[in-house]
């Protein structure tokens, strides 16, 4: 415990700790409260119940450097439990998406766990946290109660290819590229990529062939093979259409939103009759919800539905 305490903080350091509310805390304030002000996020609200977050550093190509991966995870933590956020949209500032992780940051975690301990085995023990804490920030996306829609402009390298497998949905502008860049830096890709990849696109020969040589793809393949599901001409229209997606998703019963995505992670990772016994008992509480009977009204007399806040 120790040894993760000291990694978290030496290591993912405590840019944002000013802001970090206690989670207890943060569960019983009014929603408003919560604080989005990062320093290498810009958190935005472009429409109702619609966050948008944005990789924000520009100048360097919002590489991912230590604040970028600690202030990801604080982000999305907080906007799962936000009431007024119903959907996220994430984009990237400036030129592209993302160069992927800062490679002085990679650089310095491959020294610190090289610096831990002078016995091989005991090195790859201290190592392994390190790693581990990397894992969790992207995973925080997955955990999000809400979907995320990852709107990718330009490149999309190492890192940013780990971070947008495990969005719920994939858009991206004619100029997007994709690279599984670790293989050509001497790592396998060990932080969501090998595990998330392959079940988004379903295509056991070409994941390989993608992860074995590191060859860009760009916008047109990345549709063709199923990792984004639409290609917009260009940037300004791909926002507006992952904003438009995201306000139709806000729109919905948040009930079921939530439970979808609950759902279809869950399914994904189990069997389809685990699967099926999941949502059964989950769907066995919030069918009796509110929501279901609004819905159902709303489709009778052909209005709009508006949900209370989740
Ligand atoms: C435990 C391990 C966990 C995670 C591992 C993840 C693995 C990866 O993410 S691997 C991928 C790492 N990324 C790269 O190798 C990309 C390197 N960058 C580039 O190839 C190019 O910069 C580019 C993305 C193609 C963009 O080219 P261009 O538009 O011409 O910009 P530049 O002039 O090259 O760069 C501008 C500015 O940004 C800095 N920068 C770019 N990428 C990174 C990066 N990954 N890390 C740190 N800094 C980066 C670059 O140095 C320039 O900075 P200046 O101060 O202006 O010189």
């Amino acid at each position: 415990m120790r040894l993760l305490t000291h990694i978290t903080k030496t290591l993912l350091g405590a840019a944002v700790n000013t802001n970090r509310l206690p989670v207890l805390s943060l569960l019983s304030r009014k929603m408003s409260a919560i604080n989005y002000d990062f320093t290498v996020l810009r958190v935005t609200r472009p429409r109702d119940f619609v966050v948008q977050v944005e990789l924000n550093r520009p100048e360097k190509r919002n590489a991912m450097n230590r604040a970028v991966w600690d202030e990801m995870k604080e982000c999305f933590d907080r906007l799962s439990v936000d009431k007024d956020c119903r959907a996220v949209v994430l984009s990237g500032a400036g030129p592209m998406f993302t160069a992927g992780i800062d490679l002085s940051l990679l650089q310095e975690l491959a020294t610190t766990i090289a610096d831990e301990e002078s016995d091989p085995a005991r090195r790859a023990v201290a190592g392994v946290p390190v790693i581990r804490v990397l894992q969790e920030c992207v995973s925080s996306i997955e955990k999000c109660s809400k979907p995320v829609i990852a709107a990718m402009h330009s490149a999309c390298v190492g890192g940013g290819v780990d971070v947008s497998a495990t969005c719920d949905i994939r858009y991206c502008s004619q100029d997007a590229w994709f690279q599984v860049k670790e293989t050509d830096l001497g790592i396998a890709a060990d932080i969501g990529t090998l595990q998330r990849f392959p079940l988004v696109i379903g295509n056991d020969s070409l994941t390989r062939e993608l992860i074995m040589t590191g060859r860009k793809f760009y916008s047109d393949e990345a549709k063709s093979i199923g990792y984004v599901s639409r290609v917009f001409p260009d940037r300004q229209s791909l926002m507006d259409g992952s904003l438009d997606l995201a306000s139709e998703i806000a729109s919905k019963s948040p009930v079921a939103m939530q439970t979808i995505k609950k759902s279809l992670n869950y399914s994904r990772d189990h069997t389809v009759q685990e699967g099926l016994d999941h949502i059964a008992l989950l769907n066995s509480v919030m069918i009796q919800g509110e929501d279901t009977g609004k819905a159902a009204m709303a489709q009778m007399s052909k209005e709009k539905a508006v949900f209370s806040k989740l």
